[in-house]
């Protein structure tokens, strides 16, 4: 870790925070007691009522803080004339010295004195009209003004730590030792071991005695002090579960968190929750969503699972929960003894929270251990807008999580949905799936009014831009900033670039090492990494307080996108910094990734005639598809072949049922016994025998064909070769991921399903190209706004983003915005003759071809070989539709005229 920090580093992370009154620091936490222990313990002292003067001083209390207005944007960014799309666009450098000659940056700098920024006049909550807002400053690196003293309060430990994270040892540090229980009373216990040392001289002295009833003194404050806490946290427990009355539970949230009451949306979320329904809450990013099941997990008698899109964020998550909540997490990337702990905990009552995949919330043991023994209270879906096609993050494994599925597979009694960017049609789908009724939706501002929004237009000069940027006003004194790019490549070039520029930098993205991510992650936390250059797998549920601005090298996918991203900004409350280059060259490369997805009929069609193909018609026969091959035959990615099958799965009619993904190609060596006989006493050996082939003395068979065989599971088989090889009789080598599945139904036709299923998936395929034109078109509103009131042209863009964004978000996003792409070009049929006579082996689609002249490789047709034709990406900027109609119908004259030829 110390190697990620250096010189300039470590300055950034030794000053002091600027503002004089800054908000409350994230409450310490009381000492990592569980509950369970607590109610064993029967001599409580009853903790003291936490002293209010102890508080950190709250921004009501004091006076207003130091903020800067909208007019401080360090540049005009733009002149207020329409964008011209063409390469030569105004470079960052030239604005910002144009933007020198304003001399309001001076005069208003954001530390300067009490200076209270008037909201922007727009709308920000959906529910409620704009209020004033005291904006608190931003988190600079120049600050001077030490922070007051804030005394904590008396029962809870100091930071969060490492919580649960550490009890279950998840992050892998085997063989160090648990942090001690009482941890967080560090004061105590440095000067407890101080004494240690102490003592030793002292006994000598003849004084070791009287030292030594003084730390057992402490010890035993500290325990009464942990059991107080638990006692009283008991008693509020209590109470909230007599009456869940905003005065019960607030005193509950005071006690646990320390914060002094709920923000807006949690006390209504939380008791419908305590209530039974199920909740749909829309919560902007730090909104405190994760609160609003932690709250009732305490309350409720049964589990909580949290269902998480990714493993990092259950990590994160996890790690913050309050240590009087003890969780626990299951995911298919955990190692089996990992697993096995947390489900002994599980059954055990240990775990409250559990956080579990999608994948493994679905897995048949997963659910019926739940079916058997344990009882669920709560199933929260986080990010639940993966539950949606229509959502800019469209997760196959969440279609899976149906209202009724929930319901008699796990007894759950309750649902909470929650995401912070999902547009009406998204939330509709999500609410329908999971059976929410719409009176029983908690939606807020999906934007936070603490950002200062700007884009500027850019091109080839980009990184210079950037470094412009960073090296002005405000940015150059923000402690903590997160760059985002779009390809991974960009992340390492750029860090490596701010680097050779004195900014302490450093590139994140998800091809990294999982080691490294996790260091770069916590030095980012603990300022000693002061810009992280990340792609999109940076940040996700990042709940790091100061960081002051994000910045994106590259313009987002989506509306939701951006505003998850910026999201990582002022979560503390703080005003916060987000500037956008926007640059045309990259925006046509992602309209042209957005194709990478979509599929044809006549594939689709292939596809599924694959699927459904057996020999005989054999209902639960365990069917497999091998991914690599498949992708290649039928030139669709991994997710598009995943989306499909689960949509046989979970669409209208259930055509099959999913099993769990699986290596199915084994290869057997017999060392011990002979293959015949250990077949003789071995019916699985038996069935190994017949469904092989030997190849140079070692027998290769497909797992799925002989469990089919002898009519048992996969993992049957898998664990009786697993069981031999212990014993020492085979060793085994197994290759080829494959999707396993059984056959339920067969369809009546292919055509009519293949169709349907294209359309469907034509579908999605447009709305992430829509979503991507309505972020465009929100950017180059943002640049274009004029200049002529007296509002700033930085308060302008941000409103104008503001409003794009919350239009968006409550509007119809399916409206069409035009695209920037050209409708026709005089030399796109001619090429296409051309190429297609010049790779006369190849078999085309038009697709295929569209995706080449857009530069944009397939499994089929791979960037290493196609990436040299000479028509590779040469027509990014026509629509892509527009060069699949014309592919068509050049390869229909293609094959005629080798028909006629050959005739
Ligand atoms: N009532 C509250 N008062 C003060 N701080 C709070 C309150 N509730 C939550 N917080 C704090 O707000 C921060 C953000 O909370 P959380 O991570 O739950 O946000 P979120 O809504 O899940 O955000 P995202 O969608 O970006 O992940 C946390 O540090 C949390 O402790």
């Amino acid at each position: 870790m110390d190697s990620d920090s250096d010189p300039d580093g470590s300055h950034v992370s030794a000053t002091p925070p600027r503002d004089p009154f800054p908000p409350p620091p994230r409450p310490p936490q009381p000492p990592p007691v569980s509950l369970k222990v607590a109610s064993s313990s029967s001599s409580h002292s009853k903790p003291k009522a936490p002293n209010p003067s102890h508080k950190a001083p709250t921004q009501s209390s004091l006076p207003p803080p130091p903020s800067p207005l909208f007019t401080n944007l360090p540049f005009r960014i733009c002149e207020s004339k329409p964008v011209v799309f063409s390469s030569s666009v105004s470079s960052f450098a030239r604005l910002r010295s144009r933007a020198s000659l304003t001399t309001s940056d001076e005069k208003l700098k954001p530390d300067g004195a009490d200076c209270v920024v008037e909201p922007p006049p727009v709308v920000v909550a959906v529910n409620a009209p704009p209020k004033p807002v005291r904006r608190k400053p931003p988190n600079l690196i120049t600050d001077t003004i030490t922070s007051p003293p804030v005394k904590p309060p008396v029962f809870r430990t100091t930071g969060n730590g490492e919580g649960n994270f550490v009890k279950l040892n998840l992050n892998g540090k085997r063989g160090k030792k648990f942090p001690s229980k009482y941890k967080g009373v560090s004061k105590s216990r440095s000067s407890y071991a101080f004494r240690g040392k102490r003592y030793k001289k002292k006994e000598a002295d003849g004084q070791g005695e009287s030292l030594l009833e003084e730390d057992s003194d402490l010890q035993k404050q500290v325990e009464d002090e942990a059991n107080g806490f638990i006692s009283s946290v008991e008693d509020a427990i209590l109470a909230v579960k007599a009456e869940a009355s905003d005065e019960n539970l607030t005193k509950l949230l005071n006690l646990v968190y320390g914060y002094d009451s709920f923000r807006d949306g949690q006390l209504q979320g939380i008791k419908m929750v305590l209530g039974g329904s199920s909740t749909m809450l829309v919560l902007p990013t730090g909104a405190g969503k994760s609160l609003c099941y932690q709250v009732p997990a305490m309350i409720l008698p049964g589990i909580t699972l949290v269902v998480s899109p990714l493993v990092s964020l259950m990590i994160d998550q996890l790690k913050h929960l309050p240590s009087i909540i003890k969780g626990g997490l299951l995911s298919s990337s955990q190692r089996p003894e990992e697993a096995t702990e947390t489900l002994r905990k599980l059954k055990e009552g240990i775990i409250k929270v559990l956080f579990v995949s999608p994948e493994r919330l679905l897995n048949v043991e997963f659910l019926s251990m739940f079916r058997m023994s344990l009882s669920v209270s709560l199933v929260v879906v986080d990010e639940a807008h993966c539950v949606s096609e229509w959502s800019h993050n469209f997760r196959p494994s969440y279609m899976r999580l149906k209202a009724s599925m929930l319901f008699s597979e796990l007894k759950a009694e309750c649902i909470l949905a929650m995401t912070a960017t999902a547009t009406t049609m998204t939330l509709q789908a999500v609410m329908s799936a999971l059976e929410i009724p719409s009176t029983n939706l908690i939606q807020k501002s999906q934007l936070r009014d603490n950002f200062e929004l700007s884009v500027s237009l850019s091109g080839a000069n980009r990184m210079k831009d950037l470094l412009i940027l960073m090296e002005s006003h405000p940015y150059k004194e923000i402690r903590s900033i997160i760059v985002y790019c779009k390809f991974q490549y960009e992340t390492d070039m750029i860090s490596k670039y701010l680097r050779d520029n004195n900014i302490n930098a450093k590139g994140y993205h998800s091809g990294l090492p999982a080691k490294d991510r996790v260091r770069i992650q916590e030095s980012f936390c603990s300022n000693k990494i002061r810009v992280v250059v990340a792609t999109v797998a940076f940040g996700m549920g990042l709940d790091k307080g100061d960081v002051g601005a994000v910045i994106h090298f590259s313009v987002p996918g989506s509306l939701e996108e951006y505003v998850q991203e910026i999201g990582r900004a002022g979560r503390d409350g703080r005003l916060s910094y987000c500037h956008l280059f926007y640059d045309n060259e990259t925006y046509l490369k992602l309209r042209s990734l957005s194709h990478s997805d979509g599929v044809d009929e006549y594939a689709v069609g292939k596809f599924l005639t694959h699927v459904f193909s057996t020999e005989t018609k054999q209902h639960e026969k365990i069917s497999s598809l091998v991914i690599e091959s498949a992708s290649l035959k039928f030139d669709m990615k991994e997710e598009v072949m995943q989306t499909i099958l689960t949509h046989l799965e979970l669409g209208e009619v259930q055509y099959l049922r999913m099993l769990p993904q699986l290596n199915v190609c084994c290869t057997l060596n017999f060392h011990k016994s002979s293959p015949n006989t250990l077949s003789a006493r071995n019916t699985i050996v038996a069935a190994i025998l017949k469904k092989s082939h030997v190849k140079q003395g070692l027998y290769v068979f497909d797992i799925p064909a002989v469990a089919s065989s002898i009519f048992v599971a996969t993992t049957n088989v898998l664990a009786e070769i697993q069981t031999l090889k212990m014993k020492g009789e085979v060793t085994y080598e197994l290759k080829d991921p494959a999707f396993c599945y059984t056959i339920l139904k067969y369809p009546r036709e292919i055509c009519s399903l293949s169709s349907h299923l294209t359309k469907w998936l034509t579908e999605i395929e447009s709305c992430k190209v829509r979503k991507l034109d309505i972020m465009s078109s929100a950017a180059v509103a943002a640049i274009n706004v004029s200049n002529t009131s007296e509002l700033s042209f930085g308060a302008k863009q941000t409103l104008s983003l503001q409003s794009r964004i919350l239009d968006y978000f409550n509007g119809d996003d399916k409206c069409d915005t035009p695209s920037k792409t050209t409708q026709n070009c005089a030399f796109l049929r001619a090429d296409i003759k051309v190429f297609l006579q010049s790779n006369r082996q190849a078999k085309f689609t038009p697709r295929a071809i569209a995706r080449i002249m857009h530069g944009v490789g397939s499994p089929a047709f791979p960037n290493s070989v196609w990436s040299k034709t000479h028509f590779w990406g040469r027509y990014m900027s026509v629509d892509f539709r527009v060069i699949m109609e014309a592919a068509q119908t050049e390869l229909f004259n293609f094959v005629d005229r080798n028909a006629a030829l050959a005739t």
